[in-house]
């Protein structure tokens, strides 16, 4: 069975965090700091173990203490629904505001494989993601439009919010949309400043959900699904479901059936090049299939599911989430992957992603992102110095970007076409990433935090530059153009 709607004080979208958040987390990290000034300081007068066991101790305090302070009210009413639905998390985890956002650190020690989230499927908020696939009955409202629209990404965030009378809490913990960062929330003006590839990737985005909207209030239900709970949930879709395999539980048939899952972050869509979820979803399986990591035995539809809590987690480059499907007993567990200490934040990877798919799934950027790789489109004919000759050459070699991944020597063109187009387009990206015009950049657009992802999208970008350059110049025998590598 589905969980219950929680009863108690009735659900208002759109609870702000306190404003203090900020502070909060400043507070943390200057604990932090404090913490570690200690502990080098203890290191002169008592041993080592001495003092990381007093470190631990204050570690534990303060993490009460700030708990106590931070822990909002949207949070709070989102534990209750979580014990509400039996979704079960490890006593030794506390969910904190952190920047904008909210993130899961442990107050305990976690040893590798410890369990650190466990949902009943039934707990999950899940569509099939064929397009023929059946309405479950709560949704037969829906159905003309259901029909009409078949991307699971949009149908999805369209069943969360018809819903929300269930799934109200978690509702509540999807971030505003002030902030969503991703590109296609920007302005035009704010547009201006990223590359065409990534803008029409936005656009795209944009457009189909804005259809797709359109449709909903021709349908009469713009009050079933208001657009600005939709365009937030849609965002939570796209930055934190997984795909896996299995049955959409209702009300009728509750039990997931899964003999073999495959899971991976439906973001990968960015990364793919593509703006649907559900084709990212079923490549995304199919590599994981491929790849030997999971094997898929099951004959069970792929599903698209959000799962509470363990979407709290937030991102870093390394290991991917240690997430099973148990079928014998219709449970999704999420444990440790490695060792974790008082006070450290649990994160893991949301896939292999790039500055520019991270920045156009979840609208964030992470600083020296190890999975970085630089994907230029090649620049118009006759700009940059990039000959029409050589432009057709590459044309009729199906050559549009150029990826600096190291494989720049296995474009099937000549060494001297080679080494126009790699200078024009190193070029063209450095002209639209200059440092000197940070300053204006942000001067020029349109929210501070939109602001802050850009110039940190734009440093990335440079250091990408600036390596692509490099790697090049030192990798294949050219004639150095004189500006290449110049306004990086
Ligand atoms: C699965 S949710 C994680 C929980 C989220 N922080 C929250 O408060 O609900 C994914 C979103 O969290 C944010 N996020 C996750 N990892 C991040 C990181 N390393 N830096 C900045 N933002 C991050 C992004 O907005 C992303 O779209």
């Amino acid at each position: 069975m589905l969980a219950p709607p929680v009863t108690g004080a009735p659900w208002a979208p759109n609870m702000p965090l306190p404003g203090s958040s900020k502070e909060n987390s400043r507070e943390f990290r200057r604990s932090r700091r404090h913490r570690t000034a200690l502990c080098l300081l203890g290191g002169a007068v008592a041993s080592h173990r001495l003092c990381s066991q007093r470190a631990a101790v204050r570690t534990r305090r303060r993490i009460r203490e700030l708990a106590a302070v931070r822990t909002d009210e949207a949070t709070s009413r989102f534990v209750t629904w979580m014990d509400s639905s039996s979704i079960k998390r490890s006593a030794k985890l506390e969910i904190l505001p952190d920047k904008e956002g909210r993130c899961v650190v442990c107050t305990q020690r976690f040893d590798r494989g410890e369990l650190l989230v466990q949902l009943p499927a039934a707990a999950a908020i899940s569509v099939e993601m064929s397009p023929e696939a059946p309405l479950t009955p709560e949704l037969k409202a829906l159905e003309p439009w259901w029909r009409k629209h078949p991307r699971s990404s949009i149908r999805l965030a369209a069943k969360l919010v018809f819903q929300r009378e269930q799934f109200g809490p978690y509702i509540d913990m999807l971030y505003p949309l002030e902030q969503i960062y991703a590109p296609w929330r920007w302005k035009e003006q704010d547009l201006q400043f990223l590359p065409q590839s990534l803008v029409l990737k936005a656009q795209a985005r944009k457009e189909a959900l804005e259809a797709a909207y359109q449709d909903l209030e021709q349908e009469g239900l713009s009050d079933a699904i208001p657009e600005d709970l939709f365009l937030r949930a849609h965002h939570a879709v796209a930055s934190r479901a997984f795909a896996g395999e299995g049955e959409v539980p209702s009300s009728r048939a509750a039990a997931l059936a899964v003999g073999g899952l495959s899971i991976f972050a439906a973001g990968s869509a960015a990364a793919l090049g593509v703006t649907s979820v559900d084709f990212a979803a079923m490549a995304g399986a199919a590599l994981m299939a491929a790849s030997g990591a999971v094997v898929v035995t099951s004959q069970s539809p792929q599903v698209l599911s959000l799962l509470p809590m363990i979407d709290q987690v937030n991102h870093r480059s390394g290991a991917p989430p240690d997430l099973q499907f148990d079928p014998t007993n219709g449970l999704w567990q999420l444990r440790a992957t490695r060792a974790y200490e008082p006070g450290e934040e649990i994160v893991f990877s949301y896939g292999d992603k790039d500055s520019d798919a991270l920045l156009l799934q979840h609208g964030f950027v992470e600083e020296d992102n190890g999975a970085d790789q630089l994907r230029l489109m090649v620049p118009e004919a006759g700009s940059f110095g990039l000959s029409a000759e050589v432009k057709s050459e590459l044309a009729e070699a199906g050559i549009e970007e150029l990826c600096f991944d190291g494989s720049l020597e296995k474009l099937p063109v000549s060494k001297r076409s080679l080494t126009e187009v790699v200078e024009a387009t190193l070029r063209c990206a450095a002209g639209d990433c200059r440092r000197s015009e940070d300053a204006k950049v942000a001067q020029e657009v349109s929210s501070p935090g939109i602001g802050r992802v850009l110039l940190c999208w734009r440093g990335e970008r440079r250091k990408l530059l600036k390596a692509a350059a490099t790697q090049w110049q030192a990798g294949v025998e050219v004639t150095k153009h004189p500006n290449v590598g110049e306004r990086l």
